[in-house]
Parts: structure tokens; C-alpha cells; sequence
């Protein structure tokens, strides 16, 4: 598990960054643009759905009024055929002069047929006085109502039919429009008809003629002025009292679009009703008539429906304007949305790049919470030390994991670390969990993560090294054995000249040191170039290996060293042996080379056999002073030249013995004998 993956920074170029904020300011202009035009179209709306309902109601108006109007010509035409009729004329100026039941009946009928077949509520033959004289059902009594009577005057003094005004009598139950037609025979007048008509079915329907009856404020009332009043001839929508009783004062509802009416207005009326309810209105006078008539609707009602279209269109305008802007909103944030996509497959690949490149490496990383105590671990930190992915270490868990070895430094190690705030640099080993072998790890960290973390985190790095430390290891063996083959005499397997050299060095010190003494055995063959003359120079070889293994078996005690110092010349190194002790081994090694009886046909002695002659020396390097400056050699090479100088004296005493150095040896050499000052062996 990477602990916490690090938040990868967008960094937008400066164009997205300019973007983001032009991009909002543009949706909110449009919005604005879009909420000025939804303005527009509405008040548009509105004046047009306005001007259509004015219309509508002055058209209904106006076709109410020719209806009336129409009604009432077409009732008095009806009227002025039947004050015409001469035949009815005659009929009844008989019957007044003679009375019999047959004429009678056959004028009873005729009023009859004028009700049943001409629609009047009721029809009476009246003499010139006024007084009723017939009705449908026979003889009548009483006499005609004020209005009628003074109708019949006027009907009578013009000759032709006349109407009254709408009025109610307590004779009918209803409001009715009176006619009265004069009947004429070749004399002169003989009576009249009064005919009366119900405005309850022959009127007012006229005035309920509107479309679109789900209208329910709607309504239409005929009515007259009368003084200061306002007479009401119909009933009105609300009310079913009977229109007579029901008056307005003109000065009472100034503003009443019927009181209006009646003050001369005409055409398209806003104003509040006698109930006080704003309503628009449509006024129009009905021809021939003292009538007006008002159409009424409750602007309320009215504009509900405009503003019902209003809303529905403002809302579809809306909508789709939100639609746009919706859209304007997704594209761009769509767009948002695959730049973020774009940034997380870049950082996912990253990562991945990255997990590969740890597994390659071996390489994990960490971040150490020293207050929790915890690691949080990548899943290569988790696979090194053998925890399951997406796991956390404790600081307990990583403690166990420590080889024993390296428990207590590293301890110590990180301890300091985290108190000194140091960069950690250690390698050690650990047995990681569930029964791996064990492994070297390297761990690199630092404190805190250079953008402000708290600084009790290390984050850091953990490499497998395993495979490395083996892998020096090897290298590490492999050169010990290439530097043990430099120093080791090939043929006889003896350390040479190199590791003679380097051994004598370091005795040389310790013997300083530890005021020990130090002895050098210079062993030479004798006559061996007569050997190699005569054996051959491989069985010279075999018998140089024969020499050193006896040299080798008897030098006696650790620490001595035995090497080939060149050709058929050996070199014994005895730490911590004096002249007597260093004698006695030269003499031991002589023995044990004679004992080998090598023949040596060519030899020069009695035994006929291989023998050595030995240089003995014995120092103690601590009273030696320093050789002089340009005597070309060091101190130690003072052993070596009294060593080989004893070895000439043998030689010259007759070989097969064993010198000790002595003063008298440095006049055996050939090159001038070193000067040794207060040398006291
Ligand atoms: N076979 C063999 N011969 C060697 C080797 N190294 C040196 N020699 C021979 O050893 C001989 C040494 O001869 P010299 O130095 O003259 O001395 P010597 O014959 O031993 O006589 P003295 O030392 O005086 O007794 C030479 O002939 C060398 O060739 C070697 O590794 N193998």
C-alpha cells in the first residue's frame, strides 16, 4: 500500500486558470440576457393576451346588444302583423257589437294560439279603456297595468304596436316586457291586444349567450338610468332578487363600470363592481331602447388565464433557457471532468511506473510517525519485510524483525535520529515475517518531507541489499584468496618473497614494540646447481618441494613463518627467538632436510645425499637505531643482511651447518655489510 499517495498538485496553464472564472461571469451574463428577454416576452404576452380578452368581451357585447335589440324588433314586428290583421279587427269589433258564444270562442282561441304558438306568457283583447276582455281561458276582468295603459294611448294615437318597458306586476310572477297592438276595421279602432312576454325565457338568455361557459365571473346585465340611479333590469350573475328592487346610486360606485355606463361611457370599462371586485367591463346601449347593456367579467378570472399563459410560456422559457444553461454547465464541466480524469490516469500511470520501478529496484518506501509509532508502508516496503500489502508496520513489529546482531545498534541508530532530526543512513538485517530468509536491508530517510509536514514524520526509503552484501561477500572471499595466491610460492606452496616481506614488516613492529627479539633462518641448497646439472631441472623442482616440506613440518611454532626467499634460498621468520633459540632451530631444519636422503650424486660431501647450509640471525629491533640516511635499506633489512651473511660464512666453512651472525660474517659478503651502530648481538 503507498502510505499515502502524494496529492498530485494540478497545475492548470494560465488559460484554464483565466477560464475559470470568465467561464462563470459568461453563464451569469447569459442567465441575465436570458431573464431581459424572459421580461420582454412576457409583458409582450401579456399586452397581447389583454387586447384579446378586451376584445372577445366588447364582441360578446356587442352581440348581446343586437340580440336584444334584435329580440325586441322582431317581438314588435310580430305585434304590428297583428295590429294589421284585419280579419282579427273585424272578428272582434263583431263580437263587441254581438256577443254569441261561437265568435266568442273563436277569439278565446286565437289568444290561445297567440300563447301557445307565439310564445307570450300572456295574451288579452282589451277595449279602448283598457279593460280586459278576453283571455285563453274566456272572459277576463280587471283592466290593463299604468304602463300598458298608457302604452294603449300611445298605440292609439301613433296607429301602431307598442312595448313597455321591462317591469314587474303583481298580476304575473315574473318580469316581463308588455306589448300593446291596436286592431282596426273600417271604423276605426275596436280595441287591442295586450301581449305579454316572460324576459325570464324570452330575454335573459339573450344575455347568457357567452362562450366558453366554464366562465364563471362572467355576466351580462341590461339595465336603465333612472335619476340618480342605476336601475337593474336583469338579474344579477350572483343574485336571483328580481331586477326592480335592485338600484345604484350614480354617486354611491363612481367607479362601477355599469354606473359609468349609465353616465354616457361606452366600450372597454375597468373598474370595481358594487361589490367592490375589480372587473373589466364592455357597455353598449340596445337601440331603440332606453337599455344598456354591460358585460362584466372579474379581471381576476380574466388575466388569470394570460397570466397562466404568461407563466406557461415564461416557464417553457425558462426551462429551456435552464435547459441551455444546464447544458453550458455539463459540456464545461465535462470538460473539467476529463482534464481530472486525464490528470488522475497520468498520476495512476506515475504510480504504476513507479511501483514498477521499486520492484525493480527493490525499493520501497515508508513514512514513520513517531508519535504513533507506526509505519505506513508502500507494498514494495510491505513485500520486503514479508507484511501483507496494504498494511501498516508497528514499531514493535519492525523491532522483532531485527536480527540480534543489529538490534541494539540500529535501536540506537534510529533513536538518535529522531531525537538529533538526522538523516538516517543504515544497512542491517532482518528476519522478515512469515518464515523468509534472512535479508539486508538499506534504509535511507529524513525527517519530515520538505513541504511542511510535521517534523516527528521520517519519510524515507527501504532496498532489499540482499543479493549486494551477498554478492560482496563473494567478492570479498574471492579477493583474500587472490591476495593468499600473490603471497604463495607456487612450486613449493611456501609463502614468497611479497609475503615474507609483509610478515617481517609487521614482526619487525611488534618485536619493537614489545622489546621481544626477532630471528631470520636464511636456508640455502647446497651445490643445487649441480643437482639441476646432473638430476635435470624437474627432478631439481621435485627436490626443492621435498626440501620445503620438511622446512615446513619442523619450523616448529606458530607464528614462525617459512618462505621460499628465491631459487633454492629459503627464509625461516622466528618472532621472539634469540640467537641460542634461532641456532637451535637452523640446526633442527638442517637435520630434518638431511633426513629426507635426497641422493645428491653430485654433491661435494661424504653422504652423497642433499644437505642445507643456514645463516643465522637475532635481533632486537627495539636497540637498533635507524640505518643511516643513503645506506639504501631499512631496519629491518638489517636481519636479512646478517642473516645471508651467516649464510656465506657456512657456505665458505663447508656447507651443511648451521652460522650464527657475528661480526666477523659482514667480511663473507660481497657488498659492503650495512653499518649497524650500538649494535650489541
Ligand atoms: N630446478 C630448479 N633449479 C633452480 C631453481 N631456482 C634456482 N635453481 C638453480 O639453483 C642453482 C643455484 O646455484 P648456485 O647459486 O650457483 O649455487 P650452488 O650450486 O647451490 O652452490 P652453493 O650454493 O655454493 O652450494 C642454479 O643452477 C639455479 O638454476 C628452481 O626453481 N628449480
Amino acid at each position: 500500500m503507498p502510505p499515502s499517495r502524494p496529492p498530485v498538485r494540478r497545475r492548470l496553464p494560465g488559460g484554464l486558470l483565466r477560464a475559470g472564472w470568465l467561464a462563470p461571469l459568461g453563464l451569469l451574463l447569459l442567465a441575465l440576457l436570458l431573464a431581459w428577454g424572459a421580461r420582454l416576452l412576457y409583458a409582450e404576452r401579456e399586452q397581447h393576451y389583454r387586447h384579446i380578452i378586451e376584445s372577445s368581451l366588447a364582441a360578446i357585447n356587442q352581440l348581446q346588444v343586437r340580440s336584444v335589440a334584435s329580440w325586441r324588433q322582431r317581438r314588435l314586428g310580430e305585434a304590428e302583423a297583428l295590429s294589421s290583421d284585419a280579419v282579427l279587427a273585424r272578428a272582434v269589433a263583431l263580437w263587441q257589437q254581438q256577443p254569441t258564444p261561437v265568435r266568442q270562442e273563436r277569439l278565446r282561441e286565437r289568444l290561445a294560439g297567440l300563447v301557445e304558438h307565439m310564445q307570450y306568457a300572456a295574451a288579452y283583447l282589451v277595449d279602448l279603456e283598457g279593460r280586459l276582455l278576453l283571455d285563453p281561458q274566456g272572459v277576463a276582468g280587471g283592466s290593463l297595468p299604468q304602463a300598458e295603459r298608457a302604452a294603449l294611448e300611445q298605440a292609439l294615437a301613433l296607429g301602431q304596436a307598442q312595448a313597455t318597458e321591462l317591469q314587474q306586476h303583481a298580476r304575473f310572477a315574473f318580469p316581463y316586457v308588455a306589448l300593446v297592438a291596436p286592431l282596426y276595421d273600417e271604423s276605426g279602432p275596436v280595441g287591442a291586444l295586450w301581449l305579454v312576454l316572460d324576459a325570464r325565457v324570452a330575454l335573459y338568455p339573450l344575455l347568457q349567450a357567452w362562450p366558453g361557459g366554464s366562465r364563471t365571473s362572467a355576466a351580462s346585465m341590461l339595465l336603465r338610468r333612472q335619476g340618480d340611479e342605476v336601475l337593474f333590469l336583469s338579474p344579477l350573475r350572483q343574485q336571483a332578487v328580481p331586477p326592480a328592487s335592485l338600484r345604484l346610486n350614480l354617486w354611491r360606485s363612481p367607479d362601477a363600470p355599469v354606473v359609468r355606463a349609465a353616465q354616457g361611457a361606452r366600450g372597454t370599462l375597468y373598474g370595481h363592481n358594487h361589490q367592490g371586485t375589480a372587473v373589466l367591463a364592455s357597455a353598449g346601449a340596445v337601440p331603440g331602447t332606453s337599455w344598456l347593456l354591460v358585460s362584466e367579467i372579474d379581471a381576476a378570472e380574466a388575466f388569470a388565464e394570460i397570466r397562466y399563459g404568461g407563466w406557461l410560456s415564461l416557464t417553457l422559457y425558462v426551462s429551456l433557457s435552464m435547459l441551455l444553461l444546464g447544458t453550458l454547465a455539463t459540456l464545461w464541466q465535462r470538460r473539467a471532468w476529463r482534464r481530472e480524469r486525464g490528470f488522475k490516469e497520468r498520476v495512476q500511470e506515475q504510480m504504476r511506473w513507479l511501483e514498477a520501478a521499486q520492484r525493480a529496484a527493490s525499493v520501497g518506501y515508508f513514512v514513520y510517525d513517531a508519535e504513533r509509532k507506526l509505519f505506513t508502508m508502500s507494498d514494495m516496503a510491505n513485500t520486503i519485510f514479508g507484511l501483507p500489502l496494504e498494511s501498516d508496520m508497528t514499531l514493535r513489529q519492525w523491532i522483532e524483525m531485527l536480527d540480534g546482531q543489529d538490534r541494539e545498534p540500529m535501536l540506537q541508530a534510529h533513536a538518535r535520529a529522531i531525537a538529533e532530526h538526522r538523516p538516517l543512513r543504515v544497512q542491517y538485517r532482518i528476519h522478515p515475517q512469515g518464515g523468509l530468509p534472512l535479508r539486508w536491508v538499506e534504509v535511507r530517510a529524513e525527517f519530515g518531507d520538505g513541504k511542511g509536514s510535521p517534523r516527528s514524520r521520517m519519510t524515507g526509503t527501504v532496498q532489499d541489499i540482499t543479493e549486494r552484501r551477498q554478492a560482496e561477500l563473494q567478492l570479498e572471499h574471492y579477493r583474500a584468496a587472490l591476495e593468499a595466491q600473490v603471497r604463495i610460492d607456487p612450486l613449493t606452496r611456501l609463502a614468497n618473497r611479497m609475503a615474507l616481506d609483509e610478515h617481517m614488516a609487521q614482526e619487525w613492529e611488534r618485536a619493537q614494540r614489545g622489546a621481544a627479539p626477532l630471528a631470520l633462518l636464511m636456508i640455502d641448497v647446497d651445490r643445487f646447481k649441480a643437482y639441476n646439472d646432473h638430476y635435470g631441472h624437474v627432478a631439481g623442482d621435485r627436490c626443492l618441494q621435498s626440501v620445503a616440506r620438511a622446512l615446513a613440518l619442523d619450523s616448529g611454532r606458530a607464528g614462525d613463518l617459512v618462505a621460499r626467499y628465491g631459487g633454492e634460498e629459503f627464509a625461516v621468520l622466528l618472532p621472539g627467538a634469540d640467537e641460542a633459540q634461532a641456532l637451535a632451530v637452523a640446526e633442527r631444519l638442517r637435520l630434518a632436510v638431511r633426513a629426507l636422503g635426497l641422493e645428491h650424486a653430485a654433491g661435494a660431501g661424504e653422504d652423497g645425499i642433499v644437505t642445507v647450509s643456514v645463516g643465522v640471525a637475532s635481533v632486537l629491533p627495539h636497540q637498533l637505531a635507524q640505518p643511516p640516511a643513503g645506506a639504501g635499506m631499512d631496519a629491518a633489512q638489517v636481519l636479512l643482511r646478517r642473516a645471508d651473511a651467516a649464510l656465506y660464512r657456512a657456505k665458505r666453512c663447508g656447507r651443511d651447518q648451521s652460522m650464527l651472525y657475528g661480526p666477523h660474517c659482514d667480511n663473507e659478503l660481497h657488498a659492503p655489510a650495512g653499518q649497524v651502530d650500538g649494535e650489541n648481538v
